[in-house]
């Protein structure tokens, strides 16, 4: 587990049916599959049993607290789904810079007008401009977010296709999330998150404070009519951090029996790049 990880609370359930709702499971199981159905790039034909989640993460951040980019990894299903409780963060989503073996592009944007960079190129050419670049598995990570999706409280994310394998997302390690349209962020807006922590044990997204602003790809979608209201009238919307837990359900493909728990108690056990 990366050291970045201490940083919140998580925890991890399996086996989720005796104490989850089966009907809540049923339904993100549902959902994704409405999801996946309008996907060209995930087009394989799963009963929906096969599909249902049987692991649930939680993850609890204080105001300040996020998580490093990363992939979820290849021992899950690749659909992921998260209810966003307390309050709302913003989650960014990368792309690689590898000549040799870049992120295909985004099948899916939630709207027509976000701002994707169509090629590794000009992803590069942000990077440039902002100074950074960080590594995973030898692969370099655009400095710049792709896209990000502001993770409203008592919504409903699902993260599939395409971004589920090929991209990483992370959340910044900010006290608060400056949204913007992609309106206002082509016209010059150039923050993208305040006050970066630099302590010991802080993980800073790629992202820099010279960033150019990255747009939030969901806003249509936002239940809060002030959010809209104030980027309408401002340009760009504040949203202070508290506590944020999110509830993560996702479907274990390989898993482990026995072993690897305290005095070898049998259950599923993910296997997760971290
Ligand atoms: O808290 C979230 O919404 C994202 C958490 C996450 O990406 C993870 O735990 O792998
Ligand atoms: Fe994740």
């Amino acid at each position: 587990m990366a050291a970045g990880l201490r940083l919140h609370e998580r925890r991890t359930y399996s086996h989720l049916t005796p104490w989850t709702s089966p009907n809540l499971i049923e339904r993100i199981a549902s959902i994704t599959d409405v999801f996946r159905a309008q996907s060209t790039d995930l087009a394989e034909t799963t009963p929906l049993q096969d599909r249902k989640p049987n692991q649930l993460l939680i993850n609890e951040y204080s105001a300040g607290q996020g998580i490093a980019p990363h992939e979820d990894g290849a021992a899950y299903h690749p659909a992921v789904a998260t209810i966003s409780l307390g309050s709302g963060q913003c989650l960014d989503l990368y792309q690689y810079l590898s000549e040799t073996d870049p992120s295909p592009p985004l099948t899916h944007t939630m709207r027509d007008d976000v701002n994707v960079p169509s090629t590794n190129t000009e992803v590069a050419t942000a990077t440039g401009a902002a100074g950074e670049t960080k590594q995973r598995n030898g692969k370099a990570i655009a400095a710049v977010p792709l896209a990000r999706v502001f993770l409203e409280p008592r919504s409903l994310f699902i993260m599939t296709g395409s971004l589920y394998q090929s991209h990483l997302h992370g959340i910044s390690f900010s006290d608060s999330d400056i949204l913007t349209s992609s309106s206002a962020a082509r016209n010059g807006d150039t923050s993208t998150s305040s006050s970066q922590q630099d302590g010991d044990d802080a993980q800073p997204s790629p992202t820099s404070l010279s960033a150019p602003a990255v747009p939030v790809a969901n806003l249509p979608l936002l239940g809060d009519p002030e959010i809209l209201k104030a980027i309408e009238k401002e340009g760009s919307y504040r949203s202070e951090r508290g506590t944020r837990v999110s509830l993560t359900f996702r479907k274990v493909e390989r898993v482990m029996k026995g072993g690897l728990g305290a005095g070898g108690v049998k259950g599923l056990f993910g296997l997760g790049k971290r």
